[in-house]
Order: structure tokens, then sequence, then C-alpha cells
């Protein structure tokens, strides 16, 4: 059936991670303070959150960081940004709604990317949050963000939110078609490496208080999968690599960027890079499919420091597999996935 909203305007708002406004050592302590004051990123108490960040991390980390920003920053700025803009202009010539982006940390924020959509008279918003797994640290914090400025300030409009497609097919179908053409004639191992969290997130965000972080994440069915992150990279992998018709044996999985004392969940990427060529495997390929675009954590710690401590460890070929960013075949999954939720605008 079709409701009055066949006559509102509709927009696509595509949010990702966000960057530093540029590599001074200010703007990414700004940006660190705002990111890591998210209380679903470190899920302390404010004032422990507070002691933390503001009383350690950024006393020390922003220096570093803007070091290994610049490592990777572009003439036109941040890849992540520039990367997101890139995939905005590809969608708005294959879609008739504005496309606008928003990012969860610094800017545009989504308040300036709903903001812009809303100027262009959109009052139904589809907001992809360009995550393919769930997780507390980016799909809900972006979701809830979303829904403050919403109501807060435009509180006439309507959004209808992606959900974490991980387990669709055109994606798979994607990521692993992308892969094929990148993978290099000789390699003895796969590794995928995903962005890491807290073990305590999953527990968390597990509603069924079913996941022990065991097996039960790679069983095919368990209550807990819709907010397992862990279970939900393994699923990745395995549907992945049975498009690509790889070995089990062949693959690696294992979670980047960890930050801090808490456990995160393992194996960590960088141990493995250290361990895994006294095992034999010399020549690795690398992707990091928790990334749709490229950015600080695929370029400068994968491809860069990576490369240092697979081969300082007895590594020979490293080979670092690019995130899918504005590739053509996902132009058109993107495409896909926000019309799916444009055309649950005219359902009742
Ligand atoms: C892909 C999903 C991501 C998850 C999950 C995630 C969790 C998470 N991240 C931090 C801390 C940091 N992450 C940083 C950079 C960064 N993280 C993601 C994505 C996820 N993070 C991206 C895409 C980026 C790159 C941003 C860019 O500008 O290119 C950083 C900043 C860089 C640094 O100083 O190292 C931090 C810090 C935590 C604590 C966390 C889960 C709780
Ligand atoms: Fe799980
Ligand atoms: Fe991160």
């Amino acid at each position: 059936m079709y409701k009055e909203s066949q006559h509102s305007k509709k927009g696509i708002l595509l949010v990702n991670l966000g960057s530093p406004r540029s590599t001074d050592v200010k703007d990414v302590k700004e940006y660190l303070d705002e990111f890591l004051m998210d209380e679903k990123v470190i899920d302390y108490r404010w004032i422990f959150r507070a002691l933390l960040v503001q009383g350690i991390i950024l006393k020390t980390r922003p220096p570093k960081s803007a070091e290994a920003y610049k490592t990777v920053w572009t003439d036109e700025g941040s890849p992540l940004i520039v990367i997101t803009e890139k995939i905005q202009k590809k969608l708005q010539k294959v879609v008739d709604v504005p496309v606008e982006i928003g990012m969860r940390y610094a800017e545009p924020s989504i308040e300036t990317g709903i903001r812009n959509l809303v100027e262009k008279g959109v009052s139904e918003i589809v907001l992809f949050p360009l995550y393919p797994q769930y997780a507390m640290s980016t799909t809900e914090t972006v979701i809830e963000k979303a829904e403050e400025v919403r109501k807060q300030k435009f509180p006439g409009i309507k959004i209808n939110y992606i959900q974490p497609f991980y387990n669709r097919e055109i994606y798979i179908n994607c990521l692993a078609e992308s892969i094929r053409e990148k993978l290099p004639e000789n390699f003895d191992a796969l590794q995928f490496s995903y962005h890491g969290v807290p073990e305590r997130h999953i527990f968390k965000t597990d509603p069924t208080k079913t996941c022990n972080l065991n097996d039960c994440c790679s069983r095919e069915n368990n209550p807990s999968h819709q907010f397992c992150y862990r279970h939900q990279c393994f699923k990745t992998t395995e549907t992945v690599i049975e498009k690509l018709n790889l070995p089990k044996e062949k693959v690696i999985v294992s979670f980047q960027s960890r930050l801090g004392k808490d456990k995160w969940i393992e194996p960590y990427t960088d141990e493995t890079f250290e361990t895994i060529p006294k095992k034999g495997i010399k020549n690795l390929a690398v992707v990091c499919p928790a990334f749709v675009s490229d950015c600080l954590e695929t370029l400068e710690e994968i491809s860069v420091e990576g490369k240092h401590q697979f081969t300082s460890a007895g590594g020979e070929n490293f080979h670092y597999i690019p995130c899918l960013n504005d590739e053509d075949r996902w132009i058109d999954v993107v495409k896909i996935l926000c019309e799916e939720k444009l055309n649950e605008f005219y359902l009742v």
C-alpha cells in the first residue's frame, strides 16, 4: 500500500568513521578526543573514561597518530574521506535522489550530512553505516548519533537504517571478485585482518547472553550472531573463501588495531605477522574486510607497519589487497542496498 510518503522527497546519507581535519597534532587530538570519549567506543563510566582518554591517551598519542596520518595523507586530504566522497559521487550518478556523506566523528558530521539533505528538500533519509559487520563502536554509535541529531534538530524527518550486510550474497560476491582480481599468483596464505574490539563489547551487546567467544561464534546457528562482531567476521571470511574455492588451511583470520590494556578478540594481527613466517608462510596476501574504504588502519598499520613486521620476522613477500573503495562493482552493491531501503518508505 502506498502512503503520502510517495510524495516526500527521499535522500541517501553514507556514513563512515571520519578523520582529523588535518595532520596537525591539535586537530588529531581534537578528533581522538571526540572519538575516544564516545561511550560506545570506550565504554567506561564517564569519570574513568575521561581519566583514561584525557588524562593519559591524549597526553601521548596525538603526536604519534599525527605522524602516522602524515604517511597516508594525500593532496586531497584523508584517504577515508576522499574515498567516501568518491563513492558518493559515483552513487549520485546512478540514483535519482540526493546523496550526501556524514562522518561519525569530525567533519562533515552526521548533522552536516542530514542538513545538506534537508536543504535539498529531503524528509526521508536512507542512512547507510558503511560497516559490513555490526559493532557497538561502529553501527550502533552511528545509529544512536543520527537518532540524537534527528530528535534534537530535525524532528520532522524519517530515517531508515541499512543493517550490517556481511551476510548479503551481493556483497560477498563483490568482495570475493575484488579479492580474486588482486590476489598474487603465488601465496602461501591469505590473511583476513579485521579491526578488533574489546571482548567485553561482544558480551555487552549480546542480548541472548549465549556467546562465550569460543566455538559458538563459528557455529552455523547461535542466537547471539545478530550482534556478534566476531561471528560476523568469521562468516564473512567463510563465505568469501567458499566463493574463491580456497582451502581453509590457506586462510588466517586475525584482529588488528587494539588499544589499551583490555583483552581484545584474538588472534592479534601484529602477533600473527611475527609468528607465521617461522611456520613456513613466506608469501602472504592480506585483506581487511571490516573497512570498505582504505584508511589509516589499512594503509599505515597493515601495508607499512604490517609488512615491516612480517618481513623482519623472515617473511618474503607481503601483498596488501586494497579495500573495495570506489570500485564499480561495489557501487552497484551500495545502490542495491540503498534502493531496497528507499522502497521500504513506500510500505506501510
Ligand atoms: C571497522 C570498524 C572499526 C571498529 C570496530 C573500530 C573500533 C575501535 N577503534 C578504536 C580506536 C581507534 N581507531 C582508530 C582508527 C580507525 N578505526 C576505524 C574503524 C573501526 N574502529 C577506522 C576506519 C579508522 C581509521 C580512521 C582514519 O582516519 O583513517 C583510531 C585513530 C588512529 C590512531 O590513533 O591509531 C583509534 C584510536 C577503538 C578503541 C575501538 C573499539 C572499541
Ligand atoms: Fe559469538
Ligand atoms: Fe578503530
